[in-house]
């Protein structure tokens, strides 16, 4: 039976959305994945299935493009906020977030980001502000998890890292459990930041929201630049907003794209 879904992004960074609050969606991995494809599915980086919710004003579940469900997702969470159009708290993995739509923009508080090896999570007691660990060019990355996990390698020149070939291998070495979500990025200027992600389970994509977050914040706090920062993403700019000890607040645009139907159970 056709049912309603939302193509939306934020920066590029595409989702399909399905609202199942009042009509239940089951959705799989598998299933996820095969509406992610963009040659046999709909096509996205992230499949974002809204639930009913007994906390908050409702539930987010998030499924990657190879159909592992993860914690949060920064730009999706925006969009969503987006399309509920109105002050929201959204429960995701990553706890409750409060979200705020502005016109064609949104912002979003994500919780306070950890740093211990353990909540990483690592493989093994290290230093997150400075990893003494390496893979060719990209060397002593710092650690953090803004809900879900990343590690933020400072380089001269970001566009100049073979991202396509190093992220694959850094996202599934063994010293990351869970896997991780890789950034690389330069500071421009004292609130400029320029960045390209290699999101775990989708791959090289034009922006990713909690990298953005987490590569703000690792920079705010090894010193490298100070809070507000803008950061430059192939697909845009994002804003973000931290102090030590606090939420982070990211704010940049989120867009419907259209509406379309499709019956989920041709996708397995
Ligand atoms: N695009 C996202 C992040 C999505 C999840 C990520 N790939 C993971 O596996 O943790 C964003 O905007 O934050």
């Amino acid at each position: 039976m056709a049912a309603p879904f939302h193509k939306m992004h934020g920066l590029g960074n595409d989702f399909v959305v399905i609202d199942a609050r009042n009509d239940p969606v089951e959705m799989t991995g598998p299933r996820a994945h095969a509406i992610a494809d963009r040659r046999t599915g709909i096509g996205c980086d992230q499949l974002i299935l809204l639930e009913p919710s007994s906390t908050a004003d409702v539930k987010m579940r998030i499924f990657n493009a190879d159909g592992g469900e993860v914690e949060a997702c920064g730009n999706a969470t925006r969009c969503v906020a987006t399309l509920l159009a109105k002050p929201a708290d959204i429960e995701t993995v990553a706890g409750i977030l409060k979200t705020r739509p502005q016109d064609s923009s949104a912002s979003v508080l994500l919780n306070p980001p950890a740093f211990e090896w353990e909540l990483i999570p690592l493989a093994m007691p290290m230093d997150t502000r400075d990893m003494p660990v390496g893979w060719e060019t990209l060397e002593r990355p710092m650690a953090v998890n803004v809900g879900n996990p990343h590690a933020i390698f400072f380089v001269d020149d970001c566009d100049k890292v073979d991202l396509e070939r190093l992220g694959p291998i850094i996202e599934t070495d063994p010293l990351f459990p869970e896997k991780i979500n890789v950034n690389v990025a330069t500071i421009v200027d004292q609130q400029t930041i320029k960045l390209r992600v290699w999101e775990r389970g989708v791959g090289l994509t034009l922006a990713c929201g909690t990298g953005a977050c987490a590569t703000a914040v690792a920079a705010i706090r090894s010193g490298r630049v100070q809070s507000p920062v803008s950061v430059s993403l192939p697909g845009g700019e994002l804003r973000i907003d931290w102090k030590e000890g606090g939420p982070i607040e990211m704010e940049g645009p989120a867009t419907h794209v259209f509406t379309g139907t499709a019956d989920w159970s041709q996708f397995g």
